[in-house]
This record gives C-alpha cells, structure tokens and sequence, in this order.
C-alpha cells in the first residue's frame, strides 16, 4: 500500500464526510505502511477509538478496493495510537492480528472510562467557555453528511443509510414517535410543550425539563420531538444521550486530553436530549462542564431537553445553578397514566403489533397494571405470547391465564381491608367511620375515595364492594366512583390524596 493510495482514501473519504467530521477525524490520522498492511496513525486514543468505531470499516472497505484497482494484494488495517506504533508493528508481526483485536480493545477503554467522575475530579478542572465551533465528536455516533448526530449505542442501534455510502447507527428510537404516543391527563401538557418545542426549537420552552416516575413515556416524548426535528430537516444535528453517557464521554475526553473536542461536538449541535439528569447528582465535574455547554447552547438558540425522575429542586447533590438553570424553559411533569389512557396504550401498542385485542380484556389488563407504561407493556407482551404459542385469540380467560402469578400476588396484596385500614389511617379516621352512615365531609369524602380505590385496585364487582362498606348498595359506590373521578379534575387536594394513597396501596 504506497502513501499515494492511502491518499486517494482520504480524498474519497474527503467527499463522503461533512468537512469538520473530516478535519476532526482523518486528517490527523497518519500512516505506516508496507506491502500488504497498513498501521493508521492516531494522534491519540481518543481519536483512535472514534475512528476504529465510525470509519474503520468504511476505510478497509476503501483501501481494499483502491489497492485492488491498482492490482495489490489484500491489505491488512491496522489502527493505533502514535505512541503504540512499535506495539502495533510487533503485534502484525506476530500474527495476523488487525482490526478486530483494536476493536475489542476500544470497547474496553470506553467501560474503563465510565468508572466516572472521581477520577475526572482529580484531572484538571477546564472552566471552558471557548466559542462554539464546528463538530467533532466524543463518544458519539455521527452520521456520515451530518445528518443525525446521536449517542449512545445502547439505546435504538438503528441502522442508517446515509447518503455518502457509510452506514452509521443512530440512537434516536424511530418507534418513539408523535404519532405512537398515546395522550391522556397524566401526559397532555408535556406532550403539548414537546409538539411546541418541535415546532420551533430553541424558542419555544428551552430547556424543556420534563420530570415523573420511572417508564411514564418521557424518553418517548423527547425522541419524538427529536425524531420530528429530524424530519423536518434532515441535517439537524440532533444528540440524545443518557447523562451517563455524558459523564463516561466527559472521564474519557479529560483522561485523553480531547476536552476541547468533547466541548465542540457538545455544544455544535441543533438540539441536545439528556435523558435521566439526576446521574449528575454528585458529579461535580460532569456538572460544571454541562453547566459551560448548558449555557453555550442556550445561548446559540440551540434546543435542549432534560429528563429527570423528580423535579429539579429535589435533586440532591446537583448545584443551585444548574437547578435554577433548569426552571429557565419549562418544567413539565409526567404522572402515571389514568385507567383510561392506559386501556388506550394497551390498544395502540397491540394494533402496532398487529394483534387483536378485544377492549375487555385490555380493560381487565390496565385494572391490574397500573405502575407505569413500561410494566403495562411488558404484561402485553407476555399476554401475546401466550396467545401465540396456544394459538388462542387474547379473551380476558387467556389473559387470566398467562399472567395468573402476577393476579395471585396482586389479590394478595390489594384487598378491601388492606384499603380501608390504608384509608382510615390517611384521613386519621377510624375503619367503623367509613362503615358507617356518617354523612359528615370528613368522613363521607374518605369513604368515597376509598369505595374508588376498591374499583380500581380490586377486582370486586360494585355489589361486592356495597357490601364490603357497611351493606350499601352498589348505585352508592357507582356513584362514589363517579364523584371522585370528577373531583380528581377539579380538585387538586383530591387528586393528591388519590395519588398518594394508590401509591400506598400498591408499592
Ligand atoms: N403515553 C404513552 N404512549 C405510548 N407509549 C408509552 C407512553 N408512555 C410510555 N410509553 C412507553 O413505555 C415505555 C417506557 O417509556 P419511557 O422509556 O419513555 O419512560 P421514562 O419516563 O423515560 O422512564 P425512565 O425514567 O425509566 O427512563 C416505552 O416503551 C414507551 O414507548
């Protein structure tokens, strides 16, 4: 392979590449080369990795045909680090060790590099608030005309065709879209801000916080409004990442001396989404650089989405001014969603997956699964399964059927005692009260509420659960139920005690 053919490569990969991923990424790259093998040159580990994991098969690929045009041999690639060149050689030497054996050590590096921050606090602190320039990438994955820059690969792994002719993954979920996402009280106003936000990023809400309990759809919200930038413009830059992919890029940038390439790929982009926040709870350094590209981005207009499991305030170990920062846009919480919406997210995820599913039984389903959307769909999905393997359509019998542990446990655990001690010692009332024919406020109000909770939580019929409250008749808790629903839109109190009292029944 003679230095003029590794030249052509990198005019060919000149073409393919937006011009700064080039700059960034293959121009450094110098080359060692002899008959049948070829050793890139990497100025650093850093870019070693990036390239052993974006290009590397894209530029074999290159090679091998330039050196066949010119009628070479095969071409053995190699890829090091400058300093390990003399480790390289020896490792050709021996053996025909290439690409894999880099690859698998670039793996390695990127786990050692999450070990996080306490080794990035001893590294030299960087205040950074150099300018936004053009993009280079740390830990990213970028596609080959800048099209869709996201990270972590853990996450969609998708594959994208991209004009230029290298394949590149993108983490933006395709499935986690407006139109999949089913609304409903608990979501409609982070919903309406995501549409907001899609329609005019960077002026609309930004950041847009978007806070609540684990598996209630707020990765879903903000891929959508990415996956819908995308679509609008498909050379918006969009990044989604987990913020501890943030913090693993951050160790490794600073570990490699790479942090002004990890400032400009961060802070060059059109919409950065940072799922789950509160990792930076106690990472001072990962703080203070989000803090630096925070600022950069909002002031370039550029888009950003936070996640979070609780609301900003309450994230312990996270600075005052990244938490005030934070309350700048618009801070949206998701709550778990209501027997309503999630009946209609059963329905929806069972017509995406092109399986009848009669609205009894997804009714029976969304009763007894009322945590989050997550567990609701992986119910569903052990009911399709079951119903696939039997043969048998889902009815609420097969239903009963496959998730007949999970009904056994809840049974157990949920029962109109259960409730009614629950209740009576929330309101600080006795159990006889709510048997009895009281009709005061504070007593009538509790004994509805907990009437309602027997609907939602158990599996009684209303004349079971008439009985169950002192002989009553099941048109008293129909209407029981009836009240409460209404006073949970009306009556913020209501709706508190409501939430909280599920929650002390069902975890
Ligand atoms: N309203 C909804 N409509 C359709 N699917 C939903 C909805 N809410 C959640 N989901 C689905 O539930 C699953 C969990 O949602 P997601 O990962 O967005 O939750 P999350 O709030 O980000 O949770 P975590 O904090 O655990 O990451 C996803 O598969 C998502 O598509």
């Amino acid at each position: 392979m003679s230095e003029a053919t590794w030249q052509k490569c990198v005019a060919h990969l000149q073409e393919e590449l937006p011009s700064q991923h080039f700059i960034t990424w293959i121009r450094p790259l110098k080359i060692d080369a002899g008959e049948g093998w070829i050793n890139l040159l990497a100025p650093n580990r850093f870019v070693r990795d990036w390239v052993q994991d974006r290009y590397f098969a894209r530029i074999k690929e290159l090679v091998g045909e330039l050196s066949a045009e010119v009628g070479g041999t095969e071409v053995q690639l190699l890829i090091a680090e400058r300093q390990q060149r003399a480790q390289a050689q020896s490792t050709r030497a021996n053996a025909s060790a290439p690409a894999a054996v880099m690859a698998r050590e670039s793996v390695h590096v990127s786990a050692e590099a999450s070990r996080d921050v306490e080794l990035s606090q001893q590294l030299p602190l960087d205040t950074g608030s150099e300018p936004v320039s053009p993009p280079s990438a740390p830990g990213q994955i970028v596609s080959a005309n800048g099209q869709i820059v996201s990270s972590s690969p853990q996450q969609g792994n998708r594959q994208v065709e991209v004009e230029g002719g290298i394949r590149h993954q993108s983490s933006l979920m395709d499935n986690y879209t407006f139109e999949t996402f089913v609304e409903g009280k608990s979501n409609q106003l982070a919903r309406a801000a995501a549409s907001q936000v899609a329609e005019n990023p960077g002026r609309a809400y930004n950041p847009l916080f978007l806070y609540g309990g684990v598996g209630l759809g707020k990765t879903h919200l903000m891929h959508a409004v990415g996956n819908s930038l995308v679509q609008q413009n498909p050379n918006a830059r969009v990044v989604y990442l987990h913020s501890e992919r943030f913090v693993a890029d951050m160790v490794k940038a600073l570990q490699l001396n790479a942090i002004n390439e990890f400032k400009r790929y961060y802070r060059s982009v059109d919409a950065l989404l940072i799922d789950d926040i509160q990792f930076f709870s106690g990472k001072e350094r990962s703080q203070e650089e989000f803090f630096h590209t925070f600022n950069a981005l909002l002031e370039g207009g550029q888009q950003m989405i936070l996640t979070c499991d609780r609301y900003p305030k309450e994230i312990k170990g996270l600075e005052e001014r990244l938490k005030s920062r934070f309350g700048w846009g618009l801070t949206v919480a998701v709550e778990p969603p209501e027997l309503e919406t999630r009946v209609a997210i059963l329905l929806k995820k069972a017509e995406q997956e092109k399986i009848p599913l009669p609205s009894d039984a997804a009714f029976f389903i969304a009763q007894r699964v009322r945590s989050n959307v997550r567990e609701l769909e992986g119910v569903l999905k052990r009911v399709i399964a079951s119903s696939r393997f039997m043969a048998r359509p889902i009815d609420i019998p097969l239903v009963k059927e496959s998730l007949k542990d999970l009904l056994a446990l809840q049974d157990k655990q949920v029962s109109l005692d259960n409730i009614q001690r629950t209740v009576a010692e929330y309101y600080k009332i006795k159990i006889s009260d709510l048997m009895s024919k009281r009709r005061s406020r504070s007593v009538a109000r509790p004994r509805q509420l907990a009437m309602a909770l027997s609907k939602e939580l158990t599996n009684h019929s209303l004349p079971e659960i008439g009985e169950g409250f002192g002989g009553r008749d099941h048109t008293t808790v129909l209407h029981a139920c009836r009240k409460i629903k209404e006073l949970r839109d009306s009556d913020a109190d209501i709706r508190e005690d409501y939430k909280n009292l599920i929650r002390l029944l069902t975890t």
